[in-house]
């Protein structure tokens, strides 16, 4: 048992189908690409590129653009320090969560603090 936020009987649920087993079903091993720079540098058609090319090579690939993740999950984040803090920390856990599921998970957000993007790398370590 572990305590998060307010509750303490929050519990670990294990999948019955594990990450070996979904890797080799898509004959692939999930990762994160993280794409990062200036707003205009071209980090979604770098992000685009990359995902057609691996989908012609029969990898199973999704992006996850800043632009458009401020559409829903992140839409309640403008773009104070703290809300791209916050914006990176919740796309990190998700693309997490993609890698897990097996998929090439490219995220292209700008990424512009280097204690945001050291705290997202640590979620892979
Ligand atoms: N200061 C400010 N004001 C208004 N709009 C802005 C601002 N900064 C970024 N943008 C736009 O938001 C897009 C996504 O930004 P990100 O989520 O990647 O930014 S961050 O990583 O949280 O810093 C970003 O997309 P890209 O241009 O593709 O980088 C911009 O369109
Ligand atoms: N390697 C490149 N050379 C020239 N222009 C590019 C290159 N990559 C992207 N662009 C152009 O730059 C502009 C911004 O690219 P975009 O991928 O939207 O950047 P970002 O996602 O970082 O905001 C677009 O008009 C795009 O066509």
């Amino acid at each position: 048992m572990s305590t998060m936020g307010n509750s303490t009987n929050i519990f670990w649920q294990e999948s019955p189908v594990g990450k070996l087993e979904r890797q080799k079903l898509l004959n692939q091993k999930g990762c994160v690409v993280w794409i990062t720079g200036l707003s205009g540098s071209g980090k979604s058609t770098l992000a685009c590129s990359l995902s057609r090319e691996l989908h012609t090579r029969g990898k199973l690939s999704y992006i996850l653009d800043g632009d458009n993740v401020r559409h829903g999950l992140n839409k309640d984040l403008g773009f104070k320090a703290e809300d791209r803090t916050e914006n990176i920390r919740r796309v990190g856990e998700v693309a997490k969560l993609f890698a897990d599921a097996g998929l090439i998970c490219i995220a292209s957000l700008i990424s512009p603090y280097r204690k945001d993007r050291d705290a997202c790398r640590a979620m892979f370590s």
